[in-house]
């Protein structure tokens, strides 16, 4: 028999294709799973148009089998076959493809599920086998041949026996190396795994032995192992299902068989387009925060298939960073594959899909939030802060998207509240959005600052998120409305006391406050009378961008910038404790350098700081009661 030689660029081909091409081996399976398909896929095409063919679904399949001592695996299918010049055509010309050519030939119909199109494929066997054996029977032919190839030496072709139309590969597998183990390919397991990540939704079925257990007969505690023919593959894939079949049941159980989570999602949407480019989706909202979801471990992306090839595990370009809690999966038979159709050629489509999804997810969220508060408020607690991040981050510039699904507690409705609700509820000389940041609700609801706002019946949102502050101050301004911090200097309200002060006692006062900013020294920038303060004698505010709050998030980062706040200590005029500040400005210099340095302590302690010198502080104190 006379070896007949690859061309010379296909050899060089064949050498590329084995080593650098694919970076999975475990690929091979899916590549002649696919080519099956295709043969039968094509049996079908030719049907439509031949009436002397029926085309019965039942009567077609792909099968797996393995042998581990004789190293062989073997895939068979029942499709089209081919004969002894399509053997040399398709496996002897490397990068020519059959189902490229037969879709141009049947271009008038819809014959797009074909997957095969770069004619390399078929080669990937040589990942892990050292010789490559097809056995087909082309359909309306009575003669079989053998095609036989050990790589880029050649191949041989004679003919054979075969009794039915169609086409079985067989792959001895190489022997293993150092750092290869070829025998893994050699199980049941390993191979179901494969075909299941795979080709699980490759329409027709892969059937494999498998090895089940069954009491023994007549026994009632000893089981043997027994082989059943089964069908591996789920073949019709649920996102190509129609909606009105489907229950929230079977949602729930893709969703849980896909491993995308130990929880029930929230809910999920069904995406069928066609259009500029055609695809189906199938996305989830979960309801838990994964364990690594906020690390650097977590990997954000959707499952991505070509006709119900399994492409890629987690496609990042398809979500923005601030919907990566989102799980599902993306088919399309749009995309511009690679050869190892591992990765996309073109990023056009992708981008086309990745656009329509951003804003089917958006429309997903605002829908929970609008007719199932409840689960928005679980969607929220567990992701919320994701999307605060997403506002923060691209300098602001995702804020359509994301300024509508924020929450945020209210005190007025001691519960989460959106800002479109904020600023309905606003009254009418109402000039900003306050908010107030802190540790904790409880501490928020008892901070001075707020004592003024609360008392005239102002809304105010409490921050309760390191991310919080940062991301409002991203976003500047909801619907026209500044954001104004409850600690800072202009509140926008006038304390009508205030009004009924003469020039002359304000400028005293102003003396007073200058001579306790002379005791202070650069703890403060300023000190002043409060407008904000009812019942408590001083806080703290701050002049400028960088509230107390934040400087605090960020001096506790590793890389400790160490900024600093412009503090302004703000003292209460009607409170008992000014009158005696006051006396002793007249009266005892001394005492009133204590008291204001005790009061800034207090006022330290208020905003959760600590104070600057414990020791002299309880000294300061023992100083008074004695
Ligand atoms: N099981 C099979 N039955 C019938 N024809 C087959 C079979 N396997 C391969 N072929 C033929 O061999 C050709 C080459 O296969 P190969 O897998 O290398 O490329 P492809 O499937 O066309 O494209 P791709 O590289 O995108 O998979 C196919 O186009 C097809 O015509």
């Amino acid at each position: 028999m006379e070896t007949k030689q690859f061309k010379a660029e296909s050899k060089r081909l064949l050498d590329l294709m084995i080593n650098s091409i694919y970076t999975h081996r475990e690929i091979f399976l899916r590549e002649l799973i696919s080519n099956a398909s295709d043969a039968i896929d094509k049996i079908y095409y030719k049907s439509l148009t031949d009436d002397s063919l029926t085309f019965d679904k039942d009567n077609y399949y792909i099968r797996v089998d393995f042998d581990k001592d004789k190293r062989i695996i073997k895939i068979t299918d029942t499709g089209i076959g081919m004969n002894k010049d399509e053997l040399e055509e398709n496996l002897g010309v490397i990068a020519k493809s059959g189902s490229l050519q037969f879709k141009k030939d049947n271009e008038s119909q819809d014959n797009h599920d074909i997957i095969g199109q770069f004619g390399v494929g078929f080669y990937s066997a040589f990942l892990v086998a050292k010789k490559v054996t097809v056995i087909s029977k082309a359909l309306g032919s009575d003669k079989a041949y053998k095609w036989e190839s050990c790589g880029a030496e050649g191949y041989t072709i004679e003919e054979t026996e075969k009794d039915s139309v169609g086409t079985e590969i067989i792959l001895t597998v190489k022997d293993n190396t150092e750092e290869e183990n070829y025998d893994e390919y050699l199980g049941e397991y390993r191979l179901k795994e494969i075909i299941k990540k795979y080709s699980d939704f490759i329409r027709y079925p892969i059937k494999m032995e498998c090895t089940e257990r069954k009491l023994k007969e007549g026994s009632k505690d000893e089981y043997e192992d027994y082989k059943e023919l089964k069908t591996i593959n789920s073949m019709v894939p649920i996102w190509r299902k129609n909606k009105n079949e489907l229950k929230d049941e079977d949602y729930d159980n893709f969703y849980a068989d896909k491993h995308y989570g130990f929880d029930k999602p929230l809910s999920h949407v069904h995406i069928s387009v066609d259009g500029m480019v055609s695809y189906n989706a199938i996305l989830y909202i979960p309801e838990q925060t994964p364990y690594d979801f906020y690390t650097k471990e977590y990997k954000k992306g959707l499952e991505l298939y070509s006709n119900g090839v399994m492409i890629m595990n987690k496609c990042e370009e398809l979500l923005p960073d601030y919907f990566s809690f989102v799980k599902g999966i993306v088919d399309s038979q749009d995309l511009s594959l690679n050869i190892s159709r591992e990765i996309l050629q073109h990023d056009r489509q992708l981008k086309l899909i990745a656009k329509n999804i951003k804003s089917k997810i958006k429309s997903e969220l605002e829908r929970m939030l609008k007719n199932d508060r409840d689960k928005y408020e679980k969607f929220y607690k567990a992701f919320g802060r994701n999307l605060k991040y997403g506002i923060y981050s691209e300098y602001g510039s995702n804020r359509d998207v994301l300024e509508d699904l924020l929450m945020f507690y209210s005190s007025k409705e001691d519960k989460l509240v959106t800002l479109a609700e904020y600023l309905e509820r606003m009254k009418e000389d109402q000039k900003y959005i306050y908010y107030a940041a802190g540790e904790s609700l409880d501490r928020l609801k008892k901070l001075p600052q707020t004592e003024m706002l609360l008392d005239k019946g102002y809304e105010i949102l409490y921050f309760t998120e390191d991310i919080d502050e940062f991301a409002i101050k991203m976003l500047m301004k909801y619907k026209e409305k500044e954001f104004k911090s409850v600690s800072s200097n202009d509140l926008g309200i006038e304390k009508e006391e205030d009004k009924d002060l003469s020039e002359e006692d304000k400028k005293e006062n102003d003396k007073l406050f200058e001579e306790m900013k002379n005791v202070l020294g650069d703890k403060v920038k300023a000190v002043r009378a409060s407008k904000r303060l009812k019942n408590y004698p001083v806080c703290l505010a701050n002049d400028g961008e960088l509230s107390i709050e934040m400087e605090k998030v960020l001096n506790a980062m590793p890389n400790n910038p160490n900024v600093k706040a412009e503090r302004v200590l703000e003292v209460n005029m009607n409170h008992d404790v000014f009158n005696a500040l006051k006396n002793s400005y007249e009266n005892d210099k001394e005492k009133f350098g204590l008291y204001t340095n005790l009061l800034y302590n207090q006022a330290l302690l208020i905003e959760g700081l600590s104070v600057g010198d414990p020791l002299e502080f309880t000294n300061d104190i023992c100083k008074i009661m004695k």
